[in-house]
């Protein structure tokens, strides 16, 4: 268990967050114009813990996941990181904070510069944030962890599949020893493998190390095996916070039992896929 000890500020708090949209050509009526995108999420984070937020599109997600990131700064409201302010201004604590907390993207084959070896993508964040420490046994730390071969260290982007790109974008956060990772859509368009090896990572983290997860993403059916509590983001706000097994159970909002409707029927056509046929005693040609 990875709990707080009495006292200890939680890992990472969001209280009161809001964030409005402003039309630039109706600068004169700003104040009146503004559409909020996000009103009063309030969030808070343990070490080890793993929070799924999901919500369909246009809920708000990538909004919140920015201000989350201290790429955007909020309308109103304060993020802290184990008790210290986050705030977008101040590059000292930026770096800090990106220590902390890592990011891994929902599209990371594209993420990924094309031109450098997967040794150099995964050491560019430890030479970005400072981190002093022995990189290349931080390298090989990380590499060993998402269960990539030494051999791939030379490799560019392109020669990876997309599982293996994956693995390079997660092992890219993990050799900073983040404490939170924040986490775009990490299941999709992997094969089955591949998810596998990625949730049995993700349960890894969490129970040896003590990670923690906040993992995003607009289908539902992916929560009961990553997370333990789920947020439902709607139209801007937190509508449901529970444990996931009680949020599939007792949904209580309109929206909740539909996004868990479709979950239930994904899984259905899931099943309903046959299973592969028996290998072919045939050469493939
Ligand atoms: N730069 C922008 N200009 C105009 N509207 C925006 C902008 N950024 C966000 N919005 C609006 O804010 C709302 C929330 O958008 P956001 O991208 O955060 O949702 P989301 O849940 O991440 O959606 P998706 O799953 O499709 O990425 C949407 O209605 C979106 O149209």
């Amino acid at each position: 268990m990875h709990g707080l000890a009495s006292g200890e500020a939680p890992l990472l708090c969001a209280t009161g967050l809001y964030k409005h949209l402003h039309s630039p050509s109706l600068a004169f009526w700003r104040a009146r114009t503004a559409r909020t995108i996000l009103r009063d999420i309030n969030l808070s984070i343990q070490p080890g813990e793993r929070i799924g937020l999901a919500g369909v599109s246009g809920a708000g997600k990538t909004t919140l996941l920015n201000l989350l990131l201290a790429l955007k700064g909020a309308d109103a409201g304060t993020i802290t990181c184990q008790g210290r302010a986050v705030r977008p201004a101040s590059v000292r604590a930026l770096r800090w904070y990106r220590r902390q907390v890592q990011y891994i993207p929902q599209d990371p084959a594209s993420s990924l510069d094309p031109r450098m070896s997967v040794r150099d993508l995964i050491r560019e964040p430890l030479v970005r944030l400072n981190v002093v420490d022995n990189h290349t046994r931080r390298i090989d730390e990380a590499l060993d962890r998402v269960g990539l071969d030494q051999t791939l260290l030379r490799a560019r982007p392109a020669a990876l599949s997309g599982g293996q790109a994956q693995r390079v974008a997660i092992a890219r956060a993990v050799a900073l020893r983040p404490r939170l990772l924040l986490a775009d859509e990490p299941l999709s368009g992997l094969d089955l493998p591949v998810r596998a090896r990625v949730m049995q990572l993700f349960d890894d983290m969490s129970c040896l190390d003590g990670t923690a997860f906040l993992i995003i993403s607009h289908d539902l059916s992916v929560m009961p095996r990553l997370c333990e509590r789920t947020l439902i983001l709607h139209d801007g706000a937190i509508i449901e916070d529970r444990p996931t097994t009680a949020l599939f159970e007792t949904p209580k909002h309109d929206h909740t039992r539909a996004l868990v409707r479709a979950a239930y029927q994904d899984h259905a056509i899931t099943a309903m896929v046959p299973a592969p046929a028996a290998p072919s005693l045939y050469p493939v040609l």
